[in-house]
């Protein structure tokens, strides 16, 4: 069996013309161009790439892109004015802080400051709460992102075994959820799983959201099981002066002997989470402006 490989790269490239055509009717009836706030604190080096690649693939979207940066120096105090203004700030639909925060800020307090409307990144409690209750919420991009692309290899998922492995708020929580709502028998593995061999072996679906570099073994999973693989790790560099290799947290070269379908590193789960942040402050917009949200999206 030769394994699909899930191009994500592919599948969001075609979400972002879905949402730039759909901006235009947006602008017609609000009056304005949808805008999202990014702001990053401190220099670390990553996320400065990130929020630059968000923020062109927000422009290109038709939308109205906002950068603020604070230095490593700032106070949380600050962070919370900042996110307040934008709060206030009716040209901003969508508020994303970059994370993680410079150390001795506190994500919470953060996080909860961001009005829930305009939390495109849907971290905040309220939306939390209403994922987990089945109310219609802002989600977390990237697991949106993991279940767009499962529903495109599978179609209906419902009654198939799923296995998240990891737990963060951010990531295998709401995946977990998200694959609820869908009718899978969910698994939400971690650190102190036991015997986590044994429990991925159980998947028709394996969420890989750990963060370390190649865990997921092929003989873990299950003959035609498919696989998302959520994982960014970036290996040491193998001669002086170059990056090393980005990785997931499959052991990807094994895993096609095994899998029905599998998303690669990179070029699978992340270009989704760009996407679906687009999405998602496009789907505010809609919400603020009194607006029935935009379809197929
Ligand atoms: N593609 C994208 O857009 C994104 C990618 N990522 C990547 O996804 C990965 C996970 O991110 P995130 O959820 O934020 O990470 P966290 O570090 O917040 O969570 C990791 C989870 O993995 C679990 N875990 C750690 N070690 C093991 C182990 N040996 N066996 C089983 N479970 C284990 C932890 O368990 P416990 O709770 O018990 O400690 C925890 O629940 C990272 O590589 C990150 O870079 C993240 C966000 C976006
Ligand atoms: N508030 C907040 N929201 C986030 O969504 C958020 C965040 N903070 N902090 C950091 C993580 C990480 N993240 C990624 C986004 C895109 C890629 C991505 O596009 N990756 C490319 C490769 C990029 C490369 O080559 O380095 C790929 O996988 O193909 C990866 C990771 C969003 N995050």
């Amino acid at each position: 069996m030769t394994a699909e490989i899930i191009d994500g790269k592919a599948f969001a490239a075609g979400l972002r013309e879905r949402i730039a055509e759909a901006v235009p009717a947006f602008v017609e009836a609000a009056g304005r161009k949808p805008g999202l706030a990014v702001v990053l604190v401190g220099e670390d080096p990553a996320s400065q790439v990130y929020v630059g690649s968000k923020g062109k693939a927000t422009v290109a979207a038709g939308m109205n892109s906002f950068e603020h940066r604070l230095p490593e120096t700032a106070t949380q105090q600050e962070l919370i004015a900042m996110v307040e203004q934008l709060n206030a700030d009716d040209s901003v639909d969508g508020i994303l802080v970059q994370l993680p925060l410079p150390e001795g800020m506190d994500d919470k307090a953060v996080i909860a400051a961001i009005d829930p409307a305009k939390d495109v990144d849907g971290f905040h409690v309220v939306n939390a709460g209403k994922l987990a209750v089945g109310e219609d919420a802002l989600v977390p991009c990237t697991p949106l992102g993991c279940l767009m692309l499962l529903k495109d290899a599978l179609g209906d998922l419902s009654g198939m075994d799923a296995v998240v492995v990891g737990r963060s708020n951010i990531v295998g929580k709401p995946m977990a959820q998200l694959l609820l709502g869908e009718n899978c028998t969910v698994t939400l593995a971690h650190s102190r799983t036991r015997d986590l061999p044994a429990v991925v072996r159980r998947a028709d679906i394996v969420v890989a959201a750990v963060g370390r570099a190649e865990m997921v073994k092929g003989d873990w999973l299950k003959d035609g099981a498919t696989v998302i693989d959520v994982g960014i790790n970036r290996l040491a560099p193998t001669e002086e002066g170059k990056k090393g290799r980005l990785v997931g947290d499959v052991a990807y070269e094994e895993a096609l002997g095994h899998v029905k379908a599998i998303t690669p590193v990179p070029g699978g789960v992340g270009p989704m989470t760009i996407a679906v942040l687009l999405r998602n402050t496009l789907v505010a917009a809609h919400a603020r402006a009194g607006l029935a949200p935009p379809r197929d999206l």
